[in-house]
């Protein structure tokens, strides 16, 4: 592990303790009675096998009044809802912690963690969305420098500083089609005349001689002396079309471009992470340059996760519904200008996870996962990881939506990996917030942020919660108005939206209230 690196990642438990779904208590294991009484835990406690305490006493001792309910672990029966207290241990959160409990009940195997981090209790604090995106943003480097073609490098990021070495203009040359003259001849009236012709794309090495004017056409290079260019529409043209008579005076300099005014030789045009916009490209094509080093892109794989889902041409059985994530990060990770991007879909299953995370992460610099981070007994991505013996450098983050965003990286190759969570919004914000960040600097660029516009409410919002909320809504002239469902699966709001506000938690804004929107 890079040193850099250590103090972020989170230890999984210890190496003895495998993830084994396979041999984890199905829900109906795990909730089924003995025979005559039905024991469930209060707090589901990560742990495997299933935990079986022995039938309760017959004839059941005398109910007794519950516990108050935090910290402890109590057991109940179904049947009379009497609850037995069990010694006033804490909550267990540590493998010590639950061998202890399982010592003092001795029925009780010890249970082994299944997942590390399953829920609050055994779970590190959430992250500040702020400490999370450094954290991200600290086990990214750029990738290697390759060159590219000029016309292949739209959305990449240049590798290193570039200095002009050729003059723009190249020379000095005429801004308007008209006639070079010296400045001070055109405020006499009379005739100037036309002693030659200057075109562009050649140089007669002509010079003006005082009283005289030389036919002249924009872009093209000025005749030695002259000192300015008269339009062609305020001079008179003789009959003969040889004399001009000016009627307008010009200035000294008037419509002439002067050599160097706009690129001098040796100017910096470009400095390492500057986006290759199309203008930016004209300035390099400009330096007669047909290559440019660039930061390679990320080869990015986007995995869809569920049972559930399924691609469109299908139809839908009961409990299913259409894949929509998959297009969703898809799209947003080409508008960055990426190309090589793999799409996969793996059903719930740690098997398949493990095998396909193995083969991606060696062939991928970035994996974008939608769905099964959080902690239901079919989310398999943090088990898989675990099983490849890749560290979570977080997991949990305070954002709504977005809550359960994971990240990791392999050490080696490396990889980037990122669970979003699968609802739609949250992994869109999940994306907006962390992942485009992380796939900009491996890119090369130096800015990560959202751009920004301010803008006003156009009614009142509120966020209760204890989470910082992106609010989906539209941007129109200057206001922002929210759309649609602000929940994590309504996508029809989302679709909608064309900017995010962040609420911070517990704030209450009234309508009006001028506000800084992002504007992915
Ligand atoms: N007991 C708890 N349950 C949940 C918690 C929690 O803290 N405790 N967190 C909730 C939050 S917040 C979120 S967000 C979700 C995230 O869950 P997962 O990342 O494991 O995602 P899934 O369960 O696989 O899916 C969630 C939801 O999204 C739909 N989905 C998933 N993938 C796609 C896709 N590609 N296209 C369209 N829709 C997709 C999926 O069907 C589910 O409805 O967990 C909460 N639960
Ligand atoms: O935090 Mo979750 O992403 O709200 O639905």
């Amino acid at each position: 592990m890079p040193s850099s690196l250590a103090p972020h990642f989170i230890p999984f438990p210890p190496a003895d303790s495998k993830p084994n779904s396979k041999s984890l208590p199905n829900a109906s294991t795990h909730s089924s009675p003995p025979t005559s009484s039905k024991v469930t835990h209060k707090k589901a406690i990560p742990c495997s096998p299933p935990v079986k305490p022995s039938a309760p006493p017959w004839p059941p001792p005398k109910p007794m009044e519950p516990e108050p309910a935090a910290n402890h672990l109590r057991w109940t029966t179904s049947s009379t809802g009497a609850v037995f207290p069990v010694p006033q241990l804490r909550i267990p959160s540590t493998p010590s912690q639950i061998y202890l409990l399982c010592k003092i009940r001795s029925s009780i195997p010890p249970p082994k963690f299944r997942q590390p981090f399953r829920d609050d209790r055994t779970s590190p604090a959430m992250l500040e969305i702020e400490t999370a995106l450094a954290r991200i943003l600290d086990s990214v480097s750029p990738l290697d420098p390759i060159r590219v073609p000029l016309t292949s490098a739209l959305h990449h990021f240049a590798a290193r500083a570039l200095h002009a070495t050729v003059a723009l203009p190249g020379f000095d040359n005429s801004a308007m089609d008209g006639y070079a003259v010296f400045a001070a001849d055109t405020t006499t009236t009379s005739p100037l005349p036309i002693i030659a012709e200057q075109p562009a794309g050649t140089s007669k090495n002509l010079t003006l001689n005082s009283g005289t004017a030389i036919r002249i056409f924009t872009g093209a290079p000025m005749p030695e002396g002259a000192d300015a260019v008269i339009m062609q529409e305020d001079v008179d043209l003789s009959p003969d079309k040889t004399h001009i008579q000016c009627r307008e005076p010009v200035v000294s300099g008037e419509n002439l471009r002067r050599t160097g005014t706009d690129i001098c030789l040796g100017q910096q045009l470009l400095k390492p992470g500057d986006a290759l916009t199309p203008t930016r490209l004209a300035l390099l094509a400009s330096q007669g340059l047909n290559e440019i080093s660039v930061i390679r892109p990320p080869r990015v794989a986007i995995i869809t996760t569920g049972d559930e889902l399924i691609p469109a041409g299908q139809p839908l059985l009961p409990g299913q519904l259409y894949n929509s994530n998959g297009i969703l990060l898809q799209s947003l990770v080409a508008q960055l200008g990426i190309s090589a991007i793999s799409t996969h879909h793996l059903p719930d299953d740690l098997d398949q996870t493990i095998s396909a995370l193995r083969e991606l992460t060696g062939t991928h610099d970035f994996l974008i996962l939608s769905g099964g981070v959080s902690v239901g007994d079919h989310d398999h991505i943090k088990p898989a990881l675990q099983s490849l013996g890749i560290l979570p450098n977080l997991w949990r983050v305070k954002i709504k939506p977005g809550k359960p965003l994971l990240h990791a990286r392999t050490e080696t190759n490396p990889c980037q990996i990122f669970g979003l969570p699968g609802n739609p919004v949250s992994s869109y914000v999940t994306y907006q917030i962390f992942v485009r960040p992380a796939l900009l600097k491996s890119m090369g660029s130096f800015q990560f942020e959202l751009p920004t516009v301010p803008a006003t409410l156009n009614q009142a919002v509120d966020n209760p919660g204890d989470r910082p909320h992106y609010l989906r809504g539209t941007l129109q002239q200057n206001t922002f108005i929210p759309t649609g469902v602000q929940q994590s699966h309504a996508l029809f709001g989302l679709s909608q939206a064309n900017a995010m506000l962040r609420l911070e938690a517990n704030q209450s804004l009234a309508a009006g209230t001028n506000v800084i929107l992002l504007v992915p």
